[in-house]
């Protein structure tokens, strides 16, 4: 295809996704149709997809108009290149532009602040403070894919070598002691030796860094509230061989695969069926189901779904569901919160309400796009005895 060809592919299944079509499945659905396409063009058109999803308001303002075809004259002006060139109308190529189309509009200064939606641009704003500037430029780009080592099986040097040996590039990443950075050959990762025989998860640095600050001694019982795939639980047996880690979902279905997965990685992890959870546990996590806000980059299409409303409702989700997995921890036992949230909503204000029913957070850390993963948020909470 050529880069005009891609852009018109794009500008299809945007304004698709725009209309409310799911964006990976539109996607899938293109490339299942596109037989012309190579798996050069698929990447091509994804990345246009993703990069306008990402940068939605402030292509949308460079563009001059909503529709898929403005958020694609956006990207063009955001990046330097002058639309008319490749919006011809020639081949498989966009219409040319019209009069209004080719006249650029003026940039605002707050082009940045812009790719997030009008309604929540403000609260995050107060919620990041100072951050909010950095975060919002980070949270337009692409996020970096990490790989969690196995370190059940493996280190980082091995694994890297591993890696390497099969066409993928990848390095130390700070954030935490098990995870890697690919640089290199990450399209090739699905089908490597490595992942396949369960060296490697892929799993973001933020989340890998929260899982290690989860309390965790010799042998201690883990509930794991909310364990969805598992990926959670599988990195706390990674770290901690010696713990008994139970997962739970209110959703069975999303602990299909866990099995599987637990195998891949020699992990031995129970599971417990919905509303089942039996007896109490040394430490209980809730990975809450949230806005998300911290991983948009990789989600970008649920960013601009997300309302004030459905906010509303997942915060109050959020405090149910912390006061249920509350009943299944041992006295003196640790509660853990996490969120892939950016928003104190979702964040600090819960953990201001468990202080109110008599939990002490004893650490807590936010995480923002600017560490080096995900916006991302853990809270170790113990209860007072007098409570
Ligand atoms: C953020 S996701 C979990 C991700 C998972 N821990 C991981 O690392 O892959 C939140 C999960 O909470 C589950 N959930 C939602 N409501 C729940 C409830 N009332 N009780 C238990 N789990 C719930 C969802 O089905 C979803 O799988």
């Amino acid at each position: 295809m050529t880069p005009a060809a891609r852009l018109a592919a794009a500008i299809d299944i945007l304004d698709q996704i725009l209309a409310g079509a799911p964006a990976e499945r539109t996607l899938t659905n293109w490339a299942r149709g596109a037989r012309f396409a190579g798996s050069g063009d698929r990447a091509a058109v994804r990345d246009l997809v993703f990069d306008a999803l990402r940068c939605r308001g402030s292509f949308a303002a460079l563009g001059g108009g909503t529709g898929g075809r403005a958020l694609m004259l956006g990207a063009l002006r955001a990046a330097g290149t002058d639309p008319a060139g490749l919006f011809t109308g020639l081949g498989h190529a966009p219409a040319e532009l019209s009069a209004a189309e080719a006249v650029a509009p003026v940039p605002p200064a707050d082009l940045e602040a812009l790719d997030w939606p009008d309604w929540l641009r403000p609260r995050l704003s107060a919620d990041l403070g100072t951050a909010f500037a950095e975060t919002s430029a980070l949270m337009r780009a692409r996020a970096p894919v990490f790989l969690r080592v196995n370190v059940a099986r493996t280190d980082r040097a091995a694994a890297i070598a591993t890696l390497a040996a099969e066409g993928i590039g990848a390095r130390p990443h700070p954030l935490a002691e098990t995870a890697l950075e690919v640089t290199d050959g990450a399209r090739r990762i699905a089908a490597s030796a490595a992942y396949r025989d369960g060296l490697v998860e892929l799993q973001d640095a933020a989340s890998q860094a929260a899982v290690a600050m989860v309390p965790c001694a010799e042998g201690a019982g883990v509930l794991d509230y909310c364990a969805g795939g598992g990926g959670k639980a599988l990195a706390l047996a990674a770290l901690h061989p010696g713990a008994r880690i139970t997962a739970h979902d209110i959703d069975a279905g999303r602990m299909a695969d866990l099995p599987a997965r637990a195998a891949r990685a020699g992990a031995r992890i129970a599971r417990a069926a919905p509303g089942r959870v039996q007896g109490t546990f040394d430490t209980v996590l809730v990975d809450a189901p949230c806005s998300g806000s911290g991983t948009w980059r990789r989600t970008p299409d649920a960013k601009w779904r997300l309302t004030a409303e459905r906010l509303d409702a997942l915060v109050a989700l959020q405090g149910e569901i912390v006061a249920t997995a509350g009943h299944f921890l041992r006295p003196g036992g640790r509660l853990v919160y996490m969120t892939c949230s950016l928003l104190r909503a979702e964040n600090e204000d819960r953990v201001a309400d468990l202080q109110t029913l008599g939990w002490q957070p004893e650490t807590m850390r936010r995480f923002l796009p600017s560490d080096g993963g995900d916006g991302f948020f853990v809270a170790v909470l113990r209860r007072d005895r007098s409570a």
